[in-house]
């Protein structure tokens, strides 16, 4: 049989590695994690190491490739980036203990942890200024929910929601995993893959909400979950879901989590995911960070105040209160005096969540008590420093809950040295005075290193042999050792001198004297760590049960260092102050684009700040059609409009002069056609599924900015598609909304449409050039000046040439066939697609305007348009 071949240690990994059929399985032996059969052919293609073979299974040789124990968190970085999950295969007891069982028993293992991508705690695997989620999705019958934790810093939160929403909560989350049953993965796979997500599916069990009550309420040691809030059954599933998986994935360990925080829909500023995408939140189009309206934002001395940004800027408020009694404590630190000592203070409070959530799962060290014992001393500094009337509430709330945990202060002041080092086993963290026991042991560990120095001399003097020296390793322990040259002398007092070893130049020897002093080093070593070690586990006890009110405290911390690194970014950036309220106004003056200002502040060029009214008057649409040249600065004087309102409702001064924010319920950003082959739709597709969104979605107090709909298709059905939306928006939806186009057609609505408006970026023409000025004013733009733009891209001057002749001769048959003013009123509202008018061209028609009239540029490929154009100046030779 085949199994007989199986060695005893194969069949234990094969057994083992049987329970976790989807992750690697970090096998370990001694030193070394190894990974066989397919783990180790993957593996060591993602981590580019080296495959190797060791022995033979099924008449096979067994692929295998290994990674050292100490470097290993570096490769689980790698793997977990790459997609991949960790079980980690641990020795449960030492090879000695395995022995005793039989001498030829292998030594025991199991999985105690598997690492996904959403469960991590260690501090190089995770960023310290970005959140980590792990969300999980609830589904009983028509009624959905969101669960999301961060087991890092024991956020918990829950969000029942409608199915339609699933995709925009899980953009502003941006979790970095997803748990949902097989049926909730399949029905929402568009969703999900949308998003770049892959779920994790569980099974049924896992979602069972009964099951999930009892889970909560033991994880929480409460009766009843009551206390906490009342949960719908499909929010149940969902935070029951993600508690199991904890479970398994931490094997039993369940870090600290806060009590599940319910969250609704209604309270927060609601952005899609297009939107989000869009206005470069928390990433820039390119991807990453940098680029995006947080990297400019962010002044923040912390980690856990960069944390409460990105969630601010990704969850803006519709709660007036909440708002401004968050810029109240932006306006305090914009004002007050004493930010910026303050600012010097939070820059040295230590991580609290991390720390607590490591040394909640048992993974931190003397160093994360370190970190509770400084950020609760920073703390009463800081509290200290904000007494006395004229606070704002939120700064208030924030400063009480600073203090009150002098004694646990005192505890770890007096129990720890001033840096302890990482790891407990290495011990030495614990400072003298302290405990009388250890700093016994101590001593007589020390004293026994003295010990062993002067028998040194004294063993020299004794043999004659001055060159001997006292040594340690951890085979042999403490030796005596000699040249062979000397090892005469020593032989020929074996009664005392018992020979130990002989290298190639060494002989080694002990004594009972010797072995007797190694004896008493070791066991004062081995108390000492012992003491350490039950020291460690009372401190970590006593943080522990003070977790949630330290986790105030954290928030407190974070709460202060943002409202102050937003006051910062207002001063050096002259922001403002904008006033919020429930009316539906939106008037800007001065307006700017923080990232757009940021990047041309660096080159050195001036920001041509610009207003923006769409102050609605009753129930009415408030809407603005821009036009103007490409380049003009269209597209970012959008954006600075819907990020302007983000910024305000968040709880942040904006960049602007003055600026009266009516309460905005949705933002929606859209532009037309960008590219998205990668989720195999067509452009056009794209744009218009994303339109359809909006007039589906938008209500009265949405914030609606599109750049160039209708852009992605034929001229007249682009045209017709931008002027019905335009209609539904401002007839159906009535929103406040901008409406950047190059149909200048479309203008002539403004006359027409109540609360539509017109606006154009101006341009200078100089001797056949444009110069941008970027300045918006009433009005309508006459032309595009698509051929100057085309020039300064420095198409060939032949064709530059070219197309001002074909522009003349299209504009001139327009004059005098049908001016766009006729051919509108000719058109009854809302069925501007029904009759696109022919296409205009003059009469008499050379052979290359024929030709051009057949050309539908934008169904050509690149390659077709380019015979186009050697097709039509051939006709012209
Ligand atoms: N208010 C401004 N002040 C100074 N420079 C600006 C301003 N607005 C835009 N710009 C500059 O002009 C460039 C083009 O702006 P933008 O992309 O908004 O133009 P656009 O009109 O939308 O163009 P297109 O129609 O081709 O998309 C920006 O990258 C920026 O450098």
């Amino acid at each position: 049989m085949e199994e007989a071949s199986v060695t005893p240690m194969m069949a234990q990994y094969l057994e083992i590695k049987q329970g976790y059929p989807d992750a690697l399985l970090f096998y370990r032996m001694g030193d070394f994690y190894e990974m066989f059969f397919d783990d180790a052919v993957a593996a060591s293609a993602a981590l580019d190491i080296a495959l190797t073979k060791r022995g033979k299974h099924a008449g096979d040789d067994i692929p295998m490739c290994g990674v050292p124990v100490h470097a290993a968190e570096g490769y689980l970085l790698t793997l977990i980036r790459k997609g991949f999950r960790v079980a980690v295969g641990e020795q449960l007891e030492s090879p000695q203990e395995a022995k005793k069982r039989g001498s030829k028993s292998v030594v025991k293992r199991d999985v105690v942890r598997l690492v996904t991508p959403g469960t991590l705690t260690e501090e190089s695997l995770l960023e310290a200024r970005r959140h980590n989620y792990l969300a999980a999705l609830g589904q009983v019958r028509d009624n959905w929910a969101l669960a999301w934790a961060d087991i890092s810093t024991g956020a918990f939160h829950v969000m029942p929601l409608g199915r339609a929403r699933i995709g925009a909560e899980l953009a502003r989350l941006g979790p970095s995993e997803v748990l949902a049953s097989d049926g909730v993965a399949e029905t929402l796979r568009e969703v999900l893959t949308d998003l770049g997500l892959d779920p994790t599916t569980l099974g049924a069990a896992s979602f069972d909400s009964s099951a999930a009550e009892a889970r909560l309420a033991s994880l929480f040691k409460v009766q009843s979950l009551a206390g906490f809030g009342t949960f719908e059954r499909a929010e149940l599933s969902a935070m029951g879901a993600l508690v199991d998986y904890l479970d398994i994935t931490q094997k039993g360990r369940l870090p600290i989590l806060r009590p599940p925080r319910q969250e609704q829909v209604s309270r927060i500023l609601q952005i899609d995911a297009a939107t989000r995408r869009n206005l470069e939140l928390t990433e820039s189009l390119q991807g990453g960070r940098a680029g995006s309206l947080l990297s400019v934002i962010d002044m923040t001395v912390t980690s856990a105040g960069a944390r409460l940004l990105e969630r601010r800027v990704a969850s803006p408020s519709r709660d007036l209160e909440v708002i401004n009694e968050r810029l109240e404590a932006v306006n305090w630190g914009v004002e007050g005096p004493i930010a910026g000592n303050l600012r010097d203070a939070l820059k040295s409070v230590p991580d609290v969540d991390r720390a607590l959530s490591r040394l909640g799962l048992d993974r931190g060290g003397p160093r994360d008590l370190a970190a509770v014992r400084t950020a609760l001393a920073q703390a009463g500094l800081i509290a200290d420093r904000l007494t006395g009337e004229g606070l704002p509430d939120l700064i208030t709330r924030s400063v009480a809950a600073l203090t009150g945990q002098e004694d646990l202060l005192g505890l770890l002041d007096a129990a720890l040295v001033a840096e302890p080092g990482l790891r407990v086993s290495d011990g030495g963290f614990v400072a003298t005075g302290h405990d009388p026991a250890l700093d016994e042991a101590r001593t007589l560990r020390d004293e026994g290193r003295g010990v062993i120095a002067r028998m040194q001399g004294e063993y020299a003097q004794e043999t004659g042999v001055s060159s001997l020296k006292i040594k340690h390793n951890n085979v042999l322990g403490y030796f005596i050792e000699t040249t062979a040259l000397h090892a005469e002398k020593m032989f020929a007092l074996s009664e005392r001198f018992i020979h130990r070893q002989t290298t190639a130049n060494q002989v080694r020897f002990t004594t009972v004297e010797l072995s007797d002093m190694e004896r008493r080093i070791l066991n004062a070593g081995n108390e000492a760590l012992e003491i350490e070690r039950r020291i460690y586990e009372e401190l970590r006890q006593a943080v522990l049960s003070a977790a949630p009110v330290l986790s105030e405290l954290a928030l407190g911390l974070a709460e202060i260092d943002l409202s102050l690194a937003l006051a910062e970014l207002a001063r050096q950036r002259d922001w403002c102050r904008p006033k919020v309220d429930n009316s539906r106004a939106f008037g800007i003056t001065g307006g700017r684009h923080p990232v757009v200002e940021a990047a041309l502040a660096a080159s050195g060029t001036p920001f041509i700040a610009n207003d923006c009214d769409l102050s609605a008057e009753g129930q009415a649409a408030a809407v603005t059609l821009l036009t103007g040249p490409n380049m003009a600065g269209k597209s970012t004087y959008l954006r600075q409009n819907a990020l302007i309102a983000l910024l305000a409702q968040m709880g942040s001064y904006v960049p602007a002069q003055t600026a009266h924010v009516g309460l905005v319920s949705q933002i929606f950003s859209r532009v037309g056609a960008s590219d998205d082959l990668a989720r195999g739709r067509s452009t056009f597709m794209v744009e218009m599924v994303e339109t359809a969104a909006i007039l589906n979605q938008a209500d009265d107090r949405a914030l609606v900015i599109l750049d160039e709909i209708g852009r992605g298709t034929a001229t007249y059905d682009g045209l017709s598609i931008a002027w019905a939306t335009l209609e539904h928006l401002q007839a159906v939806n009535r929103v406040r909304g901008l409406f950047a186009t190059h149909y200048h057609e479309l203008t002539t609505l403004a006359g027409k449409l109540d609360g539509v408006s017109n606006a154009t970026v101006a341009v200078k023409e100089w001797d056949n050039e444009v110069i941008f000025l970027h300045e918006v004013h009433a009005g309508a733009a006459d032309r595009s000046y698509g051929v100057q733009v085309a020039q300064l891209a420095g198409l060939p001057a032949p064709v530059i040439t070219r197309a001002r002749a074909v522009l003349d001769a299209l504009e001139k048959g327009e004059r005098e066939r049908a001016t766009p003013k006729a051919l509108i009123d000719d058109l009854p509202l809302f069925s501007a697609a029904a009759r696109a008018p022919e296409p205009v061209v003059s009469q008499e028609t050379s052979a290359v305007e024929e030709k051009l009239r057949e050309i539908l540029p934008d169904n050509l490929s690149p390659r077709d348009a380019l015979q186009a154009l050697y097709d039509l100046k051939d006709l012209l030779d």
